[in-house]
């Protein structure tokens, strides 16, 4: 048996056994990444475990970083202590092709993991020390779209939210604010430059990272906490800059059946760590073969040699256009629509989805006829080939583990960007919003899943989502259950829903969509097996 622990103790073995190992000095890497890290990783998530800390191994390796990353956590300490620092911050990357094999590397990039939030003031402060200091070029983000969160759907900021802004920096609480923060910390140690990047999967990710922390920033301004040099240093880009990017990696969470694989061939390890969430972890983490990171290159402080990494560096309109592309048009809407549709029709495996003709046909109406005519191409990636690509390999991809439970959680953070976008784009290119079907459908769909019911009437547990009580709330208390078709019943419910730009970043009856998708709605809503006619019907 092999140990990811211990797994430089078997190294002929595992290189036996075809597992890639790292190339750089282990020990010299981590050594120097804990003294004082160039590169700083906020969210310790799947994602960075299958996707960042890949690059980050390739850099190191091809001589392009002289040191291992520093991943934090600021919501909650779980993967910090029960993730990371048991397997020494080492991470298998299992990579699942389409033929079953499991291409296995193991990345030792991490030097280390805190749980960088006041509450724990020993990671805290080593965080800070980190922060003054010079040496650090950027820090990264996959905190999720509701890390950047500082608003509720009326518009108000969180109470927790007004509460920092009102105490000041040694209040932070929020992921914004303590970034806000440590960016204070750094202005008063010197005001070294940084780049701050979210590769999180929202259009102009960078714009709205930087407007949240000058919102928290000028909050303290006006409470009289900080100073005007403080906000000067955040709103100058040569110093502070929020470089946009657009990430595509499908990275399922880790799933039995690829420990189970993995046991087989002889890792003794890698037991899924339980969390009590949605999500899973393990000391490995399951991915796909495809990957793109395209990032707009604006580091003021330098950068690790990225390109060695495969990132595509290129100007902001280029990234602004592969970001929409894939988040607006050619990837999450579909996966939106399979999430919502596979919840309500009883799916675990969106290969399982993509055999089903009509969740097919309707992933393939929605990217080819309803998202790519408002797409521009980014020239770095052609969007035909992408979404082909996309249909005929990745989301059908038996070996993928991936699930629409997983992503279907958050949907409500979502819907702005994966829809909301395209309607108002087709309004902007005067082209009749109108007359979309697809979209309106997978949101009619959505409003179907907020029941909690699926298509044969039985009880399921949607994902977790910051707004789901609240609507839930909203159709309850407007009457809505299964089999409740009353028109006039189904509107005042769902009014509320569909008119709030905070959730749509449209109203949806201006655009010409709220009665189509109440109608819609209704039908999905007849009863058991409606859910399954409807489609069969609409998708013919
Ligand atoms: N998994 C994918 O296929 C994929 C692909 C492309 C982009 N992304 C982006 O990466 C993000 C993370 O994906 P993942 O697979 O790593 O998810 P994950 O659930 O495995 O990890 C989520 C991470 O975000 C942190 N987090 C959650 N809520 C937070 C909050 N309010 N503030 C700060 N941190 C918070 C968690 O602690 C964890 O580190 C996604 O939301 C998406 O924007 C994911
Ligand atoms: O990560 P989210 O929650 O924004 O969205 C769920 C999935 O659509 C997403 O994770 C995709 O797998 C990813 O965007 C592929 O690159």
């Amino acid at each position: 048996m092999v140990s990811l622990k211990h797994w430089q103790d078997s190294a002929q073995q595992l290189a036996a056994m075809g597992v890639r190992l790292p190339q750089a000095n282990v020990e010299a890497t981590r050594r120097a990444g804990i003294e004082q890290p160039r590169w700083i990783h906020f969210g310790g998530g799947n994602l960075y475990r299958a996707f960042h800390a890949q690059v980050a191994q390739d850099v190191i390796d091809a001589g392009g970083m002289d040191r291992g990353v520093v991943v934090v956590e600021t919501f909650q300490p779980f993967t910090v202590d029960q993730v990371y620092r048991p397997y020494n911050c080492d991470i298998l990357q299992v990579i699942m092709d389409e033929d079953g094999t499991l291409d296995q590397r193991i990345l030792s990039c991490t030097a280390g993991a805190l749980f960088g939030n006041p509450q724990r003031a020993e990671d805290y402060q080593q965080l800070v020390r980190y922060f003054e200091s010079p040496e650090l070029q950027m820090a990264t983000f996959t905190i999720t779209e509701k890390g950047y969160a500082l608003r509720n759907a009326a518009g108000e900021l969180f109470p927790y939210v007004a509460k920092e802004i009102a105490d000041g920096p040694a209040g932070a609480a929020s992921t914004m604010g303590i970034v806000a923060a440590l960016l204070l910390a750094r202005y008063t140690a010197g005001a070294a430059p940084i780049a701050l990047v979210s590769t999180d999967n929202f259009s102009q990710n960078g714009r709205r990272f930087r407007d949240a922390v000058l919102t928290v920033a000028q909050g303290w301004l006006a409470a009289g906490k900080v100073q005007q040099g403080y906000v000067d240093y955040l709103m100058d880009k040569d110093r502070v800059s929020f470089p946009w990017s657009m990430i595509d990696r499908i990275t399922p969470n880790p799933a039995p059946a690829t420990e189970e694989a993995l046991k087989a061939q002889g890792w003794d390890d890698l037991q899924l760590i339980p969390t009590g969430s949605g999500v899973s972890f393990a000391g490995f983490a399951n991915t796909e073969r495809t990957c793109y990171l395209v990032v707009e290159d604006s580091f003021p402080n330098g950068r690790p040699k990225l390109e060695a990494g495969g990132v595509i560096l290129t100007d902001r309109e280029t990234v602004d256009r592969a970001d929409t592309m894939k988040v607006t048009a050619c990837l999450n809407p579909l996966h939106t629509a399979l999430a919502v549709f596979g919840c309500l029709l009883g799916y675990t495996k969106i290969a399982d989805e993509m055999a089903n003709p009509h969740l097919r046909r309707l992933v393939e109406r929605l990217g080819y006829d309803e998202g790519m005519p408002v797409v521009v191409s980014p020239g770095v990636i052609e969007p035909k080939d992408f979404i082909d690509t996309l249909i005929t390999h990745r989301l059908p991809n038996p070996a993928l583990p991936d699930a629409p439970q997983r992503i279907a959680q958050d949907t409500s953070q979502k819907m702005p960007i994966r829809y909301g976008h395209t309607i108002n784009a087709y309004a902007a290119a005067g082209l009749d919003a109108g007359k979309l079907e697809c979209i309106p459908l997978v949101i009619a769909g959505w409003l179907r899943y907020l029941l909690a019911v699926d298509d044969e009437g039985a009880a399921f547990t949607p994902s977790p989502d910051p707004m789901l009580d609240q609507l839930q709330d909203l159709l309850a208390q407007g009457g809505v259950a299964l089999g409740v078709t009353d028109a006039a019943a189904v509107h005042a419910a769902v009014e509320p829903i569909l008119s709030n730009a905070e959730i749509f970043d449209c109203d949806l009856y201006q655009a010409g969509l709220g009665e189509k998708i109440e109608q819609y709605f209704c039908e999905l809503n007849a009863g058991p097996g409606a859910v399954a006619r409807v489609l069969a019907e609409r998708m013919a």
